[in-house]
């Protein structure tokens, strides 16, 4: 598989090696060896998550407080999304900076999110399926949401026009209220 860093540190592009014949193709989507190495260090994951969004559909931009972070393993496994990473660690150098990577059931890169991040994704296709690897469980009194459109944060998500999001999703805090831990 290839490796790639991000200008975030932690945040990787994971692109495992796809084996294609005339059945179709076949490759590791989850390897822990070589995700340790990847990520340097053992990391355990603890709940599988699968979602399906409609075009235009904004999920994020979501975090859950310590001490039940997540570091989140993502992918796509039908359609397309532009997913997002925002660095919420107080003493890091790109505190409050954000990547964006486009993933696909195409291209079937993955992005490797550790705990310190917020989390968020578009839907570019008319439906994508999205699946996610989390090393805590859910907790919802840990959970929080800032604003996918934060002016301070001022992700450039590829939108034509706005895009449907939950009603938790439409009162997110802004990033000047999110108090570092
Ligand atoms: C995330 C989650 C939700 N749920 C339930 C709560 C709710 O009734 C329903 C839908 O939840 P939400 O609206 O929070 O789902 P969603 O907006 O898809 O939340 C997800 O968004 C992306 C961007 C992330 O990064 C994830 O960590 C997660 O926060 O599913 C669980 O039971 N377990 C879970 O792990």
């Amino acid at each position: 598989m290839k490796v790639t860093q991000t200008k975030l540190a932690g945040v990787l592009v994971i692109e495992p090696r796809v084996f294609g014949d005339e059945r179709g193709f076949f490759f590791e989507s989850f390897n822990q060896r070589a995700f340790d190495e990847a990520a340097g260090a053992h990391v355990d994951f603890v709940q599988d998550n699968h979602s399906k969004s409609s075009r235009n559909v904004l999920r994020g931009l979501h975090y859950q407080l310590p001490p039940k972070a997540q570091g989140k393993l993502v992918r796509v496994v039908q359609g397309e999304v532009f997913d997002v990473a925002v660095d919420l660690r107080k003493n890091s150098k790109t505190f409050g900076q954000w990547v964006g990577e486009t993933l696909s059931a195409e291209n079937k890169k993955q992005l490797w999110i550790p705990a310190g991040f917020a989390h968020g994704f578009l839907t570019l296709s008319e439906t994508a399926e999205f699946l996610y690897k989390t090393t805590d469980y859910y907790s919802p009194e840990h959970e929080r949401c800032i604003r996918w459109d934060d002016p301070e944060l001022a992700i450039q998500w590829p939108l034509l026009h706005s895009p449907t999001i939950s009603d938790k999703d439409k009162s997110g805090t802004s990033f000047a209220e999110y108090d570092p831990v």
